[in-house]
């Protein structure tokens, strides 16, 4: 693992009303790691994502990303610097193909005009055949390239969530934010993911998950974030955060035992 720093966020906080729902928050995603954010309801964790991603502003902070401020961009402007995000519900179209699913994720613009699309000329064929290639590597990548031509709606939904990640990786990310990712995912299918993503990250991927599923952010985390009340509580290990009497009483104050 390197230590190169691709995300920092500093003293983030975000205010709705009288509602501190980040306050504070510093913490930072070296290149290849996998960091869980946990914490229990209302702490603050799908805001922390909307602010990383730029889909609402933050009241004050700083969140840099690859050594550029991305306080303040839309978040077109942010994922054109490399960072993609899955959400908490499925959002596959359930009309298309798998493969189709996957090519609407691909960052590669179709070049040719509208008359040689409706032409038929050689070079739309090459474009859509390269696009096609890359979506099914991504396929590949999660394990469901034998499905790339059945309807995304038939698909379990297991093998959904591995498409939208899928789709998420034909944008060619250097960082992955995953909301839920294991949320609604059988036992087994939550076990296929663990080792996708492990692989993933192998391939030098990097993670940012909101995961209230213990057993995969203690199996999968390279370091882990608690939030209670917007606030950062605790950052580490998976062994540290099981063992932080902090996090403990946040996680009993709502009856749930990490
Ligand atoms: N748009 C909003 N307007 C007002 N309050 C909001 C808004 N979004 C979130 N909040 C409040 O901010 C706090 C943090 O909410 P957030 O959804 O970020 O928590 P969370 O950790 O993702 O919760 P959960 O685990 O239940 O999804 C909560 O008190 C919530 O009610």
């Amino acid at each position: 693992m390197t230590e190169e720093t691709l995300l920092k966020v500093e003293n983030l906080s975000k205010s709705f009303g009288g509602v501190n729902a980040v306050e504070n928050v510093s913490f930072e995603v070296r290149k290849g790691e996998i960091v869980a954010v946990i914490g229990p309801n209302g702490a603050g964790k799908t805001t922390l994502f909307n602010l990383v991603t730029g889909v609402i502003p933050a009241t004050s902070g700083k969140i840099t990303f690859k050594g550029v401020s991305i306080i303040g961009k839309r978040p077109y402007q942010i994922a054109s610097l490399g960072m993609t995000r899955t959400f908490q519900n499925l959002q596959v179209f359930n009309n298309m193909t798998v493969i189709e699913n996957v090519m609407t994720g691909s960052h590669i613009r179709l070049k040719t005009g509208i008359l040689s699309s409706g032409l038929r000329l050689p070079n739309v064929y090459k474009e859509e055949k390269e696009v096609m290639q890359k979506a099914l590597q991504c396929l590949e990548q999660v394990g469901i390239a034998d499905l790339a031509f059945e309807r995304a709606e038939t698909l379990p939904y297991g093998n959904q969530r591995l498409l939208e990640i899928a789709r998420a990786v034909a944008a060619e990310p250097s960082f992955i934010l995953l909301d839920e990712p294991m949320a609604g995912l059988n036992p087994q299918e939550s076990r296929n993911l663990v080792n996708v993503l492990k692989n993933m990250r192998k391939q030098g991927m990097t993670f940012l998950f909101v995961e209230h599923d213990m057993e995969t952010v203690m199996s999968i985390a390279d370091k882990i974030v608690v939030l209670d009340y917007g606030k950062k509580i605790a950052e580490g290990t998976p062994e540290e955060i099981a063992s932080n009497p902090k996090v403990i009483a946040a996680y009993l104050g709502e009856e749930e035992a990490i």
